[in-house]
């Protein structure tokens, strides 16, 4: 018998929190989440208990915090941090080869920089974030919302390992002491530039779960995801809602069940904003680690049936595997050493040519 045509979605499952923690509700919330992490890989999140206030903060302060002068932008650019945090501007950033159209802020969980010669040079990861003095509203409502996200980080993770028959606190133990944020503003592009790339398709390399605010209204389009029949469908605004997404961490963790799903953001005629909330994972997570601590659990049978999804959800695509890196945080960087090419040359001259030219 010919196998079964791969099922595919055409929109995005939308997963409602608020069903968590009453014995009535919570197996129809966890059979919903299980469809999404294994067959779609992309989700809305609602009543998700973050305050509305916090991410209102947030939404507010995007337009004035673009708005400050090229100098107050380069007085915190990215160029100037090891750690890789700071401004990017328009078109400095590149994915899949090509140059994105959109500017960013990158910030984290405020850390002081430990790294020193001898240490594994991914702790340089780690280290202070620099705040635009021109705008000192921001560090605040960027505390605060990195701090709710993180728990609703915890939260959701524990309710993806019970969708996914673990115990509760088995996703926890890969987190890292690092989440990062970013917080983007897409220009409006003029008509002969309409449908070009704002970020290049790609899967979420920085994070094991991505939660992502869209900052714009209803109205505002460009966020797309690839559903397995190659077709782009679109991930519209839903108000009070987070886009969550795999990160390629999580995909080899739990073995090609749960795939992080390729997406891409068109540019358009109008301006837009967002603020993906990367939550980390440990910098010494080693691929042996990664691939065999539960991997037998998501090798039985009940993750491999039905639709033909068996040999797609095994074949993972992972820059971690390929690479020639031992452990995530060396992953990490190289990602970061070849977006941001200009901070590699700057501070890590030792490997840049390494990371660079290599293409697995
Ligand atoms: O801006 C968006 O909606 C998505 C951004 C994104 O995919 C990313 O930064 O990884
Ligand atoms: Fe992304």
């Amino acid at each position: 018998m010919s196998p079964l045509p791969k099922a595919t979605f055409t929109e995005i499952p939308r997963i409602d929190l608020s069903l968590a923690g009453d014995p009535l509700t919570e197996p129809t919330l966890l059979a919903k989440l299980r469809y999404a992490l294994i067959d779609v890989g992309f989700m809305y999140i609602e009543n998700h208990g973050v305050p509305t206030r916090v991410v209102d903060d947030i939404r507010t302060a995007l337009p004035e915090l673009f708005a400050l002068p090229p100098s107050a932008k380069a007085a915190v650019s990215i160029s100037n941090s090891p750690h890789f945090l700071g401004y990017s501007g328009d078109g400095s950033e590149t994915t899949a080869g090509q140059s994105d159209r959109r500017e960013q802020f990158e910030f984290a969980n405020e850390l002081t920089a430990t790294w020193r010669e001898g240490l594994p040079l991914s702790e340089r990861l780690r280290g202070p974030n620099p705040w635009p003095s021109e705008y000192p509203k921001l560090r605040p409502l960027v505390e605060s919302y990195i701090s709710e996200m993180s728990d609703l980080g915890e939260r959701f993770l524990r309710l993806v390992a019970k969708a996914l028959s673990l115990g509760e606190g088995t996703f926890l133990d890969f987190l890292s002491d690092q989440h990062r944020l970013k917080l983007v503003h897409y220009p409006a592009l003029p008509e002969s530039e309409s449908g070009g790339q704002g970020v290049g398709p790609h899967k979420d390399s920085s994070g094991w779960w991505t939660f992502l605010l869209q900052a714009s209204p209803p109205h505002v389009k460009g966020l797309q995801v690839l559903n397995k029949a190659g077709s782009w469908v679109d991930v519209p605004v839903i108000p009070d809602t987070f886009v969550v997404n795999i990160g390629q961490a999580f995909e080899v963790v739990t073995n090609g069940v749960c795939k992080a799903t390729t997406h891409r953001v068109l540019g358009g005629p109008l301006e837009r904003f967002s603020v993906p909330f990367f939550q980390g994972v440990r910098r010494n997570l080693s691929k042996d680690e990664a691939l065999n601590t539960l991997k037998a659990h998501f090798s039985g049978p009940e993750f491999h049936m039905g639709s033909g999804e068996s040999e797609e959800g095994r074949d993972i695509d992972s820059a971690f595997l390929k690479g020639k890196y031992d452990t995530w945080g060396e992953a990490q960087l190289r990602t970061k050493i070849r977006s941001h090419r200009d901070v590699g040359a700057r501070f890590y001259s030792d490997v840049f040519d390494k990371y660079v030219n290599d293409e697995s």
